[in-house]
């Protein structure tokens, strides 16, 4: 990445601290402290390529920032996200973090299919499958104040906060330096040709009539011809999908595709204090087209196999639970979506990791029924989706917290980044439709990418 490059010295030590899958220590501790830095973008793009790192920024302008793992939860691959939330969770009570434990946030994803049946050399390799972990170091931005909450063994607090000092001082500076820059495209390599597989998909569905929904999805190549600039895409993120949860994980032990990043419409659940928030999002139209969707059948149908579900899911967890009795239009910059809200309230004993492990994947990034459609996918497609309409997000030790769908998003390296992009096809699907629906999906990352080329 562009920002790597000129002080890998300094930050070097970095690295070395942060092992991905760092066993728990037997006794954890914690400090906090103020921080002057104002843009964690700007340290996040400095920290991908030398330790695991985590952002996320929502609409509201709260920006999360995890550098490093000081501890996570080892499971086997089959486990859940709840499994290991429990696991670390328990870690952490027995441990000395009690004084700091209201600040403490845990991060984590899961893939879109963490069973899927892995090419040793998928571009995804270096990515967990399924990860809940506790970072080194912890930035939040809130109300523009940057706190750092720095977790690890007591004699070592000091030690591991002077190894980050080096790489936010160096952040500070690019953030005065103020000019970002940006990215040209030129080539663009096998852009559109995946449209033989893409129409196959399509009509085993329309045609066959394999499931009533199967979302499929496209994966597109870009080759740079100068150094991705992570500051700039982040910032043309926010600048042109302000709405959307701005998001990038890094996984630096994948050499060619170190860093995941995106802007999601999409949450797939948030908990606070006992309430659950979700939401249906699919059927799409043209950005300036929004309104046509409440009157287009095969939209309609195809959203609400998606309510359905979800309050399918949710019903056992929850002692109330309602959803809008029709969708709204979420406008975007370069599409509209049918959107409708679903609320409950969660029994007691109940928090964000269940809610996640029950959701994800919903029909609006699976299909219907979900264990054929997620098949159906893998036979289809030909490639792994990895983290893509995977979900990411954060929870407290109350259970409590937010994780979003991974959609709208790219695996970037130095110079190659790969897009993904996919659409719901169901029986009524019209093919031409369905490929402009997923060029127009790959519009935010091509543009925050700074690609000329648009297929
Ligand atoms: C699958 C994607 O988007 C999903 C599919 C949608 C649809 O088919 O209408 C709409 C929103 C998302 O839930 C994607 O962006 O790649």
């Amino acid at each position: 990445m562009a920002n790597d490059r000129n002080e890998k010295t300094s930050t070097h030590d970095c690295a070395a601290s942060a092992q991905p899958d760092s066993p728990m220590p037997a006794r954890l501790s914690a400090a906090f402290r103020t921080v002057d830095c104002e843009d964690l973008r700007v340290v996040f793009a400095r920290s991908a390529t030398l330790a695991r790192s985590y952002y996320r920024s929502t609409a509201a302008g709260d920006q999360l920032l995890g550098l490093g793992v000081a501890a996570s939860a080892r499971a086997g691959e089959q486990d859940s996200i709840a499994s290991r939330f429990g696991a670390l969770r328990d870690a952490l009570t027995d441990a000395d973090t009690l004084a700091h434990q209201d600040k403490i946030r845990l991060l984590g994803w899961s893939a879109f299919d963490p069973e899927y049946a892995r090419d040793p050399a998928s571009s995804w390799a270096g990515y967990a499958r399924r990860e809940i972990y506790l970072p080194e170091i912890l930035l939040r931005r809130k109300d523009g104040k940057t706190s750092a909450l720095i977790i690890g063994e007591a004699d070592k607090l000091e030690a591991i906060w002077q190894r980050w000092e080096a790489l936010l001082a160096a952040a500070a500076r690019d953030h005065r330096s103020g000019r970002l820059g940006f990215t040209t495209t030129q080539s663009a390599d096998h852009l559109w040709l995946d449209r033989d597989t893409f129409c196959y998909g399509v009509e085993r569905v329309t045609k066959d009539h394999v499931a009533p929904k199967v979302v499929l999805a496209r994966r597109v190549r870009l080759d740079m011809t100068q150094s991705i600039d992570l500051r700039a895409a982040l910032q043309l993120l926010s600048e042109s999908y302000p709405t959307c949860t701005r998001f990038a994980i890094s996984s630096p032990e994948n050499e060619d595709y170190p860093v995941f990043f995106g802007a999601t419409p999409e949450r797939l659940a948030q908990v606070k204090d006992g309430e659950v928030h979700t939401m249906a999002l699919a059927g799409t139209a043209k950005a300036n087209e929004g309104d046509a969707l409440l009157n287009k059948p095969k939209e309609l149908e195809e959203h609400q196999f998606v309510v359905d579900m979800i309050l399918d899911s949710l019903a056992p967890y929850c002692s109330e639970l309602t959803s809008d009795p029709t969708p709204k239009i979420k406008r975007l910059t370069n599409v509209s979506h049918l959107l409708s809200d679903i609320s409950g309230r969660l029994k007691p004993g109940v928090g964000l990791a269940e809610v996640v492990d029950a959701l994800h994947p919903t029909p609006a990034v699976c299909g219907t029924p979900r264990k054929l459609a997620r098949e159906l996918i893998a036979q289809f497609e030909g490639f792994d989706r990895g983290l893509y309409a995977g979900t990411f997000g954060w929870m407290d030790l109350e259970g409590n917290g937010e994780f979003d769908v991974a959609l709208r998003c790219a695996l970037a390296g130095d110079t190659q980044a790969l897009l993904f992009a996919g659409a719901g096809i169901t029986r009524d699907s019209d093919i031409e439709l369905e490929w402009t629906e997923t060029r127009a999906k790959f519009e935010p990352l091509l543009r925050a990418l700074a690609a000329m080329v648009l297929g």
